[in-house]
């Protein structure tokens, strides 16, 4: 539901005007009026949070808005084992305030030694949700990860499809000879296209989506089966960003970010109101030392600003009617899951970014850090 509201002094006396369309809300705006919006609470299908200190310093920002995420098995070691994702799963609700009523999803780490009874057990363990696919060397600690996809995990893909347990994949080939920027489109071409050819009953999600080339192959396939998640930066940076004025470490994550043609496909697919498309931050915190350094993590923080830069993605595209259903609805539809039933409440209202979060162990520093935001949530 999208709402209006005049300045807060006056905004007990006059009626709240309703919103159809994103022309009204434009125009509204031009009047002054502050606008509000009410929408069904957000789950994140694509967020690290990493495990000690660093778990506990982050997990309130997430917890603090969405109603479930699936948590990425990342870690050092990697949560390869049913087991060791219950153990993960009680760190978090042992992590989290005490009043949250945030629920962590979990994923497996698919490695080449990962066995099909490994999924049985995951599927009976009633906490994990999804299989991790990392190309081994592709991103942030997924050195365990899978060398050769065909030759060794076909039959641990075929025991999900049989288990309706879905496959996310980073989405990069790791052979140097490929650009970085090439990476995305070859791994389509050479893994997803035959993957989903050969085992058409399992479902895929290509996490963090960048390109154009991305976005035509989850719309060329069938509905309900692949899927995409999309974060903010994809949405609102193109490459230029990494570079502006000099390096800029904080802009930084994997998959690289984009030209502007694929930002601008990305966008229009999200606003779009295609169901194939749902809300995955990625939001990926390394401490600040490990990113302004010689050879820094790839990773951007962005769980504190998340919801509103979709909301500013969605509003600029004039299609804040079709916000919902991407933070809220598409993700559990794809996942079989109950959609959440609480709300939450977006209000037009300016706020400046954190310059960083500092902690005991040190800062993390966020997407967007001391630029001034619109939209800011709320629990009602
Ligand atoms: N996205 C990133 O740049 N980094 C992620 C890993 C990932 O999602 O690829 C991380 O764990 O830091
Ligand atoms: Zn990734
Ligand atoms: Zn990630």
């Amino acid at each position: 539901m999208i709402k209006t509201l005049v300045p807060p002094c006056e905004a007990l006396k006059l009626p709240v005007a309703k919103v159809a369309g994103t022309k009204d809300s434009k125009k509204l705006k031009c009047k002054g009026l502050r606008m509000e919006l009410t929408i069904t609470q957000p789950d994140d299908w694509h967020l690290h949070l990493r495990d000690g200190d660093l778990l506990k310093a982050v997990v309130p920002h997430s917890a603090s808005h969405f109603g479930r995420a699936l948590v990425m098995p990342n870690l050092k070691p990697p949560v390869t084992t049913a087991d060791s994702a219950v153990a993960y799963h009680e760190s978090i609700m042992k992590a989290l305030p005490t009043d949250s009523k945030f629920t962590p999803l979990m994923t497996l780490y698919l490695t080449d030694t990962t066995s099909p009874h490994e999924i049985k057990l995951a599927r009976r363990s009633g906490v994990v949700f999804a299989v991790k696919l990392y190309p081994a060397g592709a991103t942030t600690n997924s050195q365990d990860g899978v060398t050769d996809l065909f030759g060794k995990c076909l039959p641990v893909l075929e025991e999900m499809a049989e288990q309706n347990m879905p496959l996310l994949v980073h989405g990069e080939v790791t052979d140097p000879n490929v650009d970085v920027f090439d990476r995305e489109k070859v791994f389509i071409d050479t893994i997803l296209q035959p993957l989903i050819k050969r085992l058409p009953q399992l479902k895929v999600v290509m996490e963090h989506i960048t390109t154009m080339d991305a976005v035509k192959f989850v719309e060329s396939c069938k509905e309900g089966f692949v899927a995409a998640t999309v974060t903010p930066q994809h949405l609102l940076l193109n490459r230029n960003a990494i570079f502006q004025g000099g390096l800029q470490p904080h802009n930084y994550c994997l998959p690289v970010l984009k030209r502007e043609i694929h930002r601008q496909a990305i966008v229009s697919a999200v606003t779009s109101g295609s169901k194939r498309f749902f809300l995955g931050t990625d939001s990926a915190p390394h401490e600040r030392r490990k990113k302004e350094c010689p050879c820094g993590c790839a990773g951007i923080y962005n769980a504190p600003v998340a919801l509103s830069l979709y909301a500013k993605v969605f509003e600029e595209m004039g299609a804040l009617d079709k916000l919902e259903a991407f933070t809220s609805f598409n993700g559990p539809d794809f996942y079989g899951l109950p959609r959440n039933t609480t709300k939450i409440k977006l209000s037009k209202t300016s706020w400046k970014v954190p310059e960083a979060f500092s902690f005991s162990f040190g800062d993390v520093v966020p997407m967007f850090a001391g630029n001034t935001l619109e939209w800011q949530p709320s629990f009602i």
